[in-house]
């Protein structure tokens, strides 16, 4: 039977997961924190399992997220249009430059800054899950933490809904293996200034393991 990979960044997030799915077809792996971590570590299970002849049918990128304040309350699920690198580009004196308007050639930029989700397993999910709040998913490297960078990342991407820091290295991952990608995030905290104490961790974990159901 051919699965689908769900991967977290950390074990409290794949252990939320498992607790909601009933499909035993259904892998979910803790890859870690970040991008990078996220994308390698997805990017070598998708390979191990083309290679043994069982390739995944879907990649999902899940856990929580700061969610943008009016789109999306605390508590609540996001499902991700598009996975979204904000970070990656250029500081200019005029202002942040995205990195596909650094001139480079197209062919290194590979699926580009936005990686779309695939519509089949967003439509799937956006009728198991009908309150789930649907639009861009952001991918930082760096949490946002103040108003200014609240402020910015609002005026750069308006429709964002939600950051966290794996969607679009697993999205990456997920294109160059051509295996379709969406993400899942329950929302733990506002984007916002940084007040890590009040993270609702067990709230969006909870809320995480009920949104999980949808995924079989
Ligand atoms: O300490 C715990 O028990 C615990 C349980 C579950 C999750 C965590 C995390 O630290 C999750 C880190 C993960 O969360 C994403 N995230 C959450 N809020 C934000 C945010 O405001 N901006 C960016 N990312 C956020 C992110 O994907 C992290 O990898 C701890």
């Amino acid at each position: 039977m051919i699965g689908l990979l769900v991967v977290t960044a950390v074990p409290a997030e794949a252990e939320a997961v498992r607790a909601g799915v009933s499909d035993p077809t259904v892998t979910v792996v803790p890859v870690g924190v970040g991008p990078a971590v996220a994308g390698a570590a997805t990017a070598r299970l998708l390979a191990l399992a083309e290679a043994a002849g069982r390739p995944y049918r879907g990649v999902v990128s899940a856990g929580v997220a700061g969610g943008f304040a009016g789109p999306v309350e605390v508590g609540g699920t996001v499902l991700g249009t598009h996975a979204v690198a904000a970070d990656l580009g250029a500081e200019s004196p005029d202002g942040f430059i995205p990195v596909d308007e650094l001139g480079m050639p197209a062919e290194l930029l590979g699926a580009g800054r936005s990686i779309a989700a695939d519509p089949h397993l967003l439509a799937a999910l956006g009728t198991a899950l009908p309150a789930a709040t649907v639009g861009p998913v952001l991918t930082v490297s760096t949490v946002t933490g103040t108003v200014a960078g609240t402020t910015e990342l609002r005026r750069r991407h308006p429709d964002a809904v939600a950051e966290a820091m794996e969607g679009y290295g697993v999205a990456v991952a997920a294109a160059q293996a051509t295996v379709p990608f969406v993400e899942l995030r329950t929302v733990s905290n506002p984007v916002g200034p940084r007040d890590r104490d009040a993270w609702r961790l067990r709230e969006a974990l909870a809320a995480l393991t009920k949104a999980a159901a949808a995924l079989g």
